[in-house]
């Protein structure tokens, strides 16, 4: 499957099954929605063609594409990620072009028992949907559709540890984030005890994923917020390209690669842990802030000033220090008129990691727009999901920089905030979270 995010580049592996390197299945051999039944029908099976993730009808004379069966699957829903791996997917995933983020609160009288209850009947809505398969009562959102790279992550908040008597096993890394002076956040749209990531290449794919969480979510669980975005679609620019952000910017270059060699270090917690977080095994922790663009006040700003507040071209996200995308930053270099070049308040030079102490992060944003206000501008902006091994060391710090003298923050504001840990992923036969409910 083309990848529609050069930026994570190859992920690491997600599959238990013949995979790719990121997660995708390469050979799958899934029922399409809709061909699963409540009679069980031996339904149309794909193929996927080796590498390239074309899918091709295999399954028998009427499934032919013009032979009265349904056809072939196109690349795009064909592509399916691997529930099962030593990650959870959605996390080194390719961003898919649609997404769905959840957070739940513990119904009251819910506690450890219910909770594991909850997280067993995910993990096994989140295996079957990811499959391309349809659970049963499906209500039909997704049929005919094909798994369409869906992918769904699991993740506890801080309050989840005292509502389950789990408070000894909470790990510091959920202690709640420092204050920003630019915060606007509202504690109604903020955290929560469960949070659940939804990506998709297909709207309706992702939004029947978001209703069978919810529906399973029962009596254990009420919905806290529920938050919408989306990105480019894959196969929309002419090649795999960086994706761009609502205000126009390429977003996501110097994100690490998982081919850099502390990738690992730096986005999941070591597989040997101990103490408190000992359940966290190759699990990550996700900062998610719903940061508004102020659209309006952004687009009233020159070209030369756009990009001297991101310090990198808007055409092609090249540095202002010159050379291509890729270049990295040369945060010394000086104009012909003595100023530096990439300016000393740009965003890009604020939070590259050699400012920080090395701190980084995985980026894996959404796009959100929730309409048009009585003032007439657009509640419009970014869906921002950081993943890193330790939040202390990936985003307060670079948080705390750019909160002091950003170019951005006057263009911007962070309106909900939420940190989650989200475990490493489940083994064939078990369900996420079962090593912290069940240890
Ligand atoms: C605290 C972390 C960050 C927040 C919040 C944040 C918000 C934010 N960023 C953009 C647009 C761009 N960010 C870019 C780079 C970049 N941003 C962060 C961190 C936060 N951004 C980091 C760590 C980096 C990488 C720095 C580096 O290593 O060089 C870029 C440049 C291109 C890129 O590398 O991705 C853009 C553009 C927006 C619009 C935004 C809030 C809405
Ligand atoms: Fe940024």
């Amino acid at each position: 499957m083309p990848v529609n995010n050069p930026v994570t580049g190859p992920a690491s592996g997600n599959a238990s099954a013949p995979a790719s390197d990121d997660g995708h299945l390469d050979i799958s051999r899934r029922r399409l929605l809709g061909t699963v039944g409540a009679a069980g029908a031996a339904g149309l099976v794909i193929g996927a063609a080796g590498g390239a993730g074309i899918a091709s009808a295999v399954s028998g004379d009427d499934s032919a594409p013009g032979a009265g069966g349904s056809p072939a699957l196109t690349s795009v829903g064909a592509t399916e990620v691997a529930f099962h791996g030593r990650h959870q997917p959605g996390i080194t995933t390719p961003l898919q072009s649609r997404g769905h983020l959840v957070a739940f609160d513990l119904a009251p009288g819910a506690g450890r028992k219910e909770a594991a209850a909850l997280l067993r009947r995910w993990s096994a809505t989140a295996r079957t949907l990811m499959a391309g398969e349809a659970p049963s009562g499906d209500t039909g959102i997704a049929r005919d559709a094909g798994p369409s790279s869906l992918t769904v992550t699991f993740g506890f908040g801080r309050t989840f540890f005292d509502r389950t008597g789990l408070t000894a096993r909470r790990p510091t890394q959920l202690d709640p984030l420092p204050a920003f002076s630019s915060d606007a956040v509202d504690p109604k749209r903020s955290e929560g005890d469960l949070w659940v990531q939804i990506g998709a290449d297909d709207a309706l794919v992702a939004f029947h994923a978001l209703r069978a969480v919810q529906k399973d979510a029962g009596d254990a669980a009420r919905v806290r917020w529920q938050m919408n975005g989306f990105n480019r679609s894959a196969g929309a620019t002419p090649r795999p390209m960086t994706a761009r952000n609502l205000m126009g910017q390429v977003d996501g270059t110097n994100n690490p690669k998982t081919t850099d060699p502390d990738f690992d270090r730096r986005i999941f917690v070591p597989a040997d842990a101990t103490g408190a977080q000992d359940w966290m095994a190759d699990g990550s922790y996700a900062v998610v802030r719903r940061i508004r663009m102020l659209l309006d006040d952004w687009e009233g700003l020159s070209l030369e000033k756009q990009e001297r507040v991101i310090g990198r071209r808007k055409a092609d996200g090249a540095p202002l220090s010159g050379g291509s995308e890729t270049t990295p930053l040369d945060l010394d270099k000086r104009g012909p008129d003595g100023k530096l070049a990439i300016p000393d308040n740009a965003h890009a030079r604020i939070s590259a990691p050699e400012q920080n102490g090395g701190a980084a992060m995985l980026r894996r944003p959404f796009s959100f727009h929730d309409g048009i206000g009585a003032d007439g501008t657009p509640d419009a902006g970014l869906l921002f999901v950081c993943w890193q091994a330790d939040p202390l060391r990936g985003f307060v710090p670079v948080q705390r920089k750019l909160d002091r003298g950003d170019a951005l923050s006057a263009f911007i504001r962070h309106e909900s905030s939420g940190l989650f840990a989200a475990p490493g992923g489940a083994a064939e036969g078990e369900y996420v979270g079962q090593r912290l409910l069940e240890g």
